[in-house]
């Protein structure tokens, strides 16, 4: 048994550590050539998760056709690829998605993603408050493991719990989904009081505004409210939002400084996935009647369409409303 990792950022490295720190065997799919060698020649991913010195039992590889002698494959690629990874996947494998997004075009969760790429592929999604370097350095980690087959969550949760790391199971695929891909944005907006000096009372509004929009999507999507509450949906938003080592939350600190989106979202090698989430968000939720006043003014800053002090008055001037 071998477990496959698809995707060699700083998550896909992280949990290829994870699951190989006691010596198991684990494959890691990389796009880069460089980061396939660095990690097979001298057992670290400078490109993605620096300092981490990693297990030699991972053996990292750039085909996907080595992938075909795993029994499990955690796909780990930006959401924005995931359908493309996903397609040249080994089929009939469970796919345990830990992408964090909506699809652009289709408005799409992984998982209904993943379906289409691979309808034979059994799904479950892994999500929580889970900063790459704090896993790869074995601290303590809670996370949830979604999936609608009782008896596989139960399987890849004794799969992949460590000492340290603790999957807790749910049957909610789509409130884990959209717990992880909404705090993205939400993450940008915290991002913003921040560079911008808004202070910490913004910032605990923003994120029980932005839960309370988190939850109204969530229910208007079929997701279950205690999901929404739990570590992929409200923890994954409180982490996410207080600290510069999320992305997204160091993109919105750049735009509350002022700088141009178009600046800071260009050449990036690493993922916000926030950036590319929240065009799509605003999108879905206009077409199902939900309101999302904070991903609404994040979207605005990031077409670099409207001065951030009008989207700041903006949200304070919305009439009064009961709670
Ligand atoms: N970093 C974290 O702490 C963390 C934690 C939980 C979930 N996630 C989620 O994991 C996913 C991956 O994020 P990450 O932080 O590992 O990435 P990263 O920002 O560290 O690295 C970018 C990744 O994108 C890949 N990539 C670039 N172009 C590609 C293409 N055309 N096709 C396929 N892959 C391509 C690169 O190879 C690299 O693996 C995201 O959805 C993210 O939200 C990240
Ligand atoms: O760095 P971010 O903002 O992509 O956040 C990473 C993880 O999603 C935190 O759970």
């Amino acid at each position: 048994m071998k477990a496959g990792v698809i995707g060699a950022g700083a998550w896909g490295t992280a949990l290829a550590q994870l699951l190989a720190a006691d010596g198991q065997a684990v494959r890691l799919w990389a796009l880069e050539a460089e980061v396939v060698d660095a990690v097979n020649g001298s057992q670290e991913n400078p490109l993605y998760l620096p300092g981490i010195p990693l297990s030699p039992s991972i053996a990292a590889t750039g085909a996907m056709a080595d992938m075909a002698d795993c029994d499990l494959l955690l796909v780990v690629s930006p959401a924005q690829h995931l359908r493309s990874v996903v397609a040249q996947a080994p089929a009939g494998v469970p796919l345990l998605l830990c992408s964090k997004g909506i699809e652009a075009g289709t408005s799409l969760l992984m998982s209904e993603v993943a379906q289409q790429a691979q309808p034979r592929s059994p799904i479950a999604v892994l999500s929580g408050p889970t900063f790459a370097h704090e896993v790869a350095r074995g601290l303590p980690t809670a996370i949830t493991l979604a999936c609608e087959d009782a008896a596989l969550g139960q399987r890849l949760a004794e799969r992949i719990a460590r000492p340290a790391f603790r999957p807790y199971l749910s049957d909610d695929v789509i409130g884990a989904e959209i717990g992880g891909a909404v705090k993205n944005v939400l993450a940008i907006a915290c991002g913003v009081a921040e560079g911008a000096g808004l202070g910490l009372n913004a910032r605990a509004a923003l994120i029980s505004r932005g839960f309370a929009e988190m939850t109204r999507f969530g229910l208007a999507r079929g997701a279950r409210a205690e999901t929404l509450g739990g570590l992929s949906g409200l923890g994954d938003l409180v982490l996410t939002c207080s600290s510069t080592n999320s992305r997204n939350f160091s993109l919105g600190k750049g735009l509350g400084e002022g700088q141009a989106a178009a600046d800071l979202l260009a050449n990036r090698r690493t993922v916000a996935e926030g950036a590319f989430t929240a065009p799509v968000l605003r999108a879905a939720a206009l077409s199902a009647g939900v309101e999302m006043p904070v991903v609404d003014a994040v979207c605005a800053l990031l077409a670099d369409a409207v001065p951030l002090a009008q989207v700041i008055d903006a949200l304070l001037a919305r009439p009064l409303r009961p709670e």
